[in-house]
């Protein structure tokens, strides 16, 4: 097998909350055999511990990559995130230290946009509360209610990736489709953008939420918007449990202004299984509660498994940084015949120059140079004609550069 700047067996692969055993098959696949799985998310003492040995880390939504956590990754290479959401990684920390964060923005949209259908199905039928009353022993047979999804109005937020394919398949149940973006988006089918979030709300049966966690979205659905509701109508939130007041909608489903929720996301959810969940919805018949597992299917998990794990093994034995969250995005062709050498910077001014300073005085012949640079960092890959020994040397040259914040160099 061909050599990378490192041995494969020595790069540390720590795999936390259970992600997909495609991934370790990715993994292996390509040579790479250090592979520390875990089940669940560790504590952040164990976390810090561990994360100093790493070169890869796979997470999914529990795992806080604080800039504390990050600061103590001194030999991180990349994050994965075999989830959708980055927001449990400070995503900017990761950068100015030179690490890229890879997710898999598309694999488990089809399993919560198919959750969600039912759940809005489920809602409008009472079934939440006519299952409660069940398992207690009781029986109500009524139609009292209880309505057809048919003709009913769904209200999508965030219409992504997610939201598009929850309007595609509730307007094949012949529901109409609203919904609200802050982009201009697309229409799907016969779906239509409402006027503003207003309006949204004052025309929906069933509102769905599918926006990211970010500063402007959270806490973004309170007292004020559920107010604007209509009463008997239902919510559902499979995004962010940071996005929804939480208490807000609790008491709008006691006091029967809201006739039922579905909820998979919380402000404060459990660190693994075993642990106890807590929540100011519990006990509430006109509730769906589901462990934050709108994505988590098998379907779903395998596929995340191989797309996330593949684009850190490209990162690690290509370089290549397509796709990465929070990074400049370079594709990069082979380099077979050419020692690849790759520096990360602060993007300053002067860095470029001293990078090309450095080939200029080891007299080495180029064979391609690539570069690419936002805001913070600059991502300058060079192909070189040389010898292990030269390329080790150009590699010390380029770290010494004041701003550089990682080098690697591929063979
Ligand atoms: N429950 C789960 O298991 C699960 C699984 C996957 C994703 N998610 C969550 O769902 C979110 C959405 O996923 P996606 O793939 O559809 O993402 P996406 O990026 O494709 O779509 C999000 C949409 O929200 C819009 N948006 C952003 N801020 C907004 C605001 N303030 N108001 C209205 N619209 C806004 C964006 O413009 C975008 O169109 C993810 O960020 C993740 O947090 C949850
Ligand atoms: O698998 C997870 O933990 C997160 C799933 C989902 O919220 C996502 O962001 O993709």
């Amino acid at each position: 097998m061909k050599k990378t700047s490192y041995p494969r067996q020595d790069i540390r692969v720590l795999l936390l909350e259970g992600v997909s055993q495609t991934a370790v098959d990715t993994f292996r696949d390509a040579g790479y055999t250090n592979i520390d799985l875990h089940a669940k998310s560790l504590p952040e003492d164990e976390l810090r511990q561990r994360i100093a040995d790493a070169h890869f880390i796979g997470i999914r939504s529990r795992t806080q990559l604080t800039a504390e956590v990050l600061a103590d990754a001194r030999r991180l290479l990349a994050v994965g995130c075999f989830c959708i959401g980055t927001n449990q990684v400070d995503t900017e920390a990761a950068q100015l230290a030179g690490i890229p964060v890879f997710n898999a923005p598309y694999s488990n949209t089809r399993s919560v946009a198919e959750l969600v259908l039912a759940q809005a199905i489920m809602l409008l039928r009472g079934v939440p509360q006519k299952n409660a009353q069940c398992h207690r022993g009781g029986w109500s047979k009524s139609a009292a209610g209880s309505h057809e999804a048919r003709g009913k109005t769904i209200g999508i937020i965030g219409y992504g990736h997610i939201g598009t394919q929850v309007g595609v398949l509730a307007e094949a149940l012949g529901m109409h489709v609203l919904f609200h973006d802050i982009e201009t988006k697309l229409s799907l089918g016969n779906a239509r953008a409402a006027t503003g979030l207003d309006d949204l709300l004052a025309r929906s049966d069933v509102v769905t939420l599918h926006v990211p966690e970010t500063p402007a979205t959270k806490l973004m659905f309170g007292t004020p918007q559920i107010a604007r509701m209509r009463p008997g109508t239902h919510l559902i939130n499979a995004s962010r449990g940071s996005v929804v007041d939480i208490d807000a909608l609790a008491d709008a489903l006691r006091s029967g202004h809201l006739a039922g929720a579905a909820v998979d996301v919380f402000p404060s959810e459990p660190k693994g299984n075993e642990d106890p969940f807590e929540s100011p919805l519990l006990g509430l018949d006109n509730v769906i509660l589901t462990p934050h597992v709108g994505g988590s299917t098998l379907e779903a998990q395998d596929n995340i498994g191989v797309e996330v794990a593949a684009k850190l093994v490209r990162y690690s034995d290509n370089g290549s940084t397509l796709s990465a969250v929070n990074f400049p995005e370079v594709t990069l062709p082979g380099h077979a015949g050419s020692r690849r050498l790759l520096h990360i910077h602060r993007n300053v001014p002067g860095v470029l120059s001293q990078v090309n300073e450095v080939f200029g005085r080891h007299s080495v012949n180029i064979d391609g140079q690539y570069l690419r640079t936002d805001a913070n960092v600059g991502y300058v890959v060079i192909d070189v004609d040389a010898e292990e020994r030269q390329a080790a040397d150009l590699r010390a040259a380029l770290a010494a550069i004041p701003g550089t914040l990682r080098t690697r160099v591929l063979y």
